[in-house]
């Protein structure tokens, strides 16, 4: 039975509901994933660090109400994060990267995943600034020191869309890709028709744990800008600078605007796309587009996402799912740690991982 030490950075919604998922149901992964998961110290800016190289008692971290946590105090704790130090030094086998995603520069993301990889330990984020900004140099650096650098959650949360495109799409060639790629807007689109304004939206969606930590990132487009460069780079080796994908949001359409769209068969989607020119390169945009109600991505509501990749021998592929979420974005790091299992124990038998993955989305 293998076991996987974890040091979670960040400890908001996304990597308190990986902990929440491992305190549930760790029984369950030692049995049919055939390896167990312990968490040896987490990081966060409001609540300090804590490390424990014995495995922390989740327990009562999780009992107490996220904004009031404080780690000081307590053994092995600390109210300084000690990000450096705990990724450098306290000896985990997976950092598992969970703080804002930073759309201008990757940081501080970018150099937590940097530490990790360059101490020889695997990483699995849900960040999009690493990934999009910096994701050709992380899995190089990352090969360099054997270890694994694992991004599901980036794209579409926990729905498999990365490894959808890199494992079962092969032998097709992918020449576009266009998708719904944003929980927090597509969900706000649809409180818009309804008659709700903009801010009471906003504020709805960061309740329901699906905004950035800055919600101007999903209404202004970046965040769907960042997914755009991932898979134009993961899934079409594009490439692609911020720069090169235009982006506009959905901050000038109105509650007026969706009905209206409504009433003429249409609705309001925030579209990121990316496709293959004849001459090779790749054109990146996001904009909002009124699309006919007939439109495959029309139907696609609340914090449900899809992607549909255009392709030589199939047409379109379309996968759909959560785009946003908690759970569902745990999940996609916990998806993230069966890859690493799974690649460094290829020869083990992985039939049962198939059937925990089915239930395990199953709630
Ligand atoms: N929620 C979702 O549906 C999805 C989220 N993601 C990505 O996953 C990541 C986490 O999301 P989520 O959990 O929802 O975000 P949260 O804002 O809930 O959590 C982020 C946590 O990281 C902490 N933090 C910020 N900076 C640092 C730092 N330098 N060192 C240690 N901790 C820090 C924050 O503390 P404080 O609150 O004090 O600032 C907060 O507790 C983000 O990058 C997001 O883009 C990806 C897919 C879906
Ligand atoms: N804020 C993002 C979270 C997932 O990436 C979204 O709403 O899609």
């Amino acid at each position: 039975m293998g076991r996987y030490d974890l040091a979670l950075i960040g400890f908001g919604g996304v990597n308190r509901a990986l902990a929440e998922l491992i305190a549930a149901r760790g029984d369950r992964f030692a049995e049919e994933l055939g390896f167990t998961l312990r968490v040896v110290a987490i990081t966060d800016l409001r609540a300090g660090s804590l490390v424990d190289t014995a495995g922390i008692d989740l327990a009562p971290l999780l009992a107490a109400e996220p904004g009031e946590l404080s780690f000081a105090g307590l053994p092995g704790g600390s109210a300084d994060p000690r990000n450096k130090w705990v990724i450098r030094e306290v000896p985990a086998d997976i950092v598992v990267e969970a703080t804002f995603t930073n759309p201008n520069d990757g940081e501080p993301a970018l150099s937590h995943v940097r530490w990790a990889l360059e101490s020889g330990k695997h990483v699995c984020t849900t960040n999009k600034g690493p990934v999009a900004l910096a994701g050709s140099e992380l899995k190089r650096l990352a090969a360099e020191h054997g270890v694994s650098f694992e991004f599901e959650g980036s794209v579409l949360s926990g729905t498999p869309i990365l490894r959808t495109a890199q494992r079962l799409l092969g032998g097709l060639e992918i020449t576009g890709v266009q998708g719904i790629m944003n929980g927090t807007s597509n969900y706000i689109l649809g409180r818009l028709e309804e008659g709700v304004e903009l801010p009471t939206a906003v504020t709805q969606a960061q309740e329901l744990g699906y905004a950035e930590a800055d919600p101007t990132a999903d209404i202004e487009g970046h965040d769907v800008q960042l997914k755009v460069m991932i898979l134009a780079n993961e899934v079409l080796g594009a490439g692609l600078r911020r720069e090169d994908v235009s982006c506009t949001g959905i901050s000038g359409i109105t509650p007026q605007d969706a009905q209206d769209a409504i009433s003429k068969g249409l609705r309001w989607k925030l579209v990121g796309s990316a496709a293959r020119r004849p001459d090779g390169t790749v054109e990146a945009r996001v904009a909002p587009v009124a699309l006919p109600a007939h439109h495959a991505l029309a139907g696609i509501s609340g914090p449900v996402n899809a992607v549909a990749f255009h392709t030589d021998l199939l047409g379109t592929v379309t996968v759909s799912g959560p785009g946003a979420g908690r759970t569902e974005t745990a999940y996609a790091l916990l998806s993230d740690i069966i890859a690493i299992h799974q690649h460094h124990h290829a020869d083990d038998d992985t039939a049962p991982l198939h059937r925990v993955l089915q239930e395990t989305h199953r709630g």
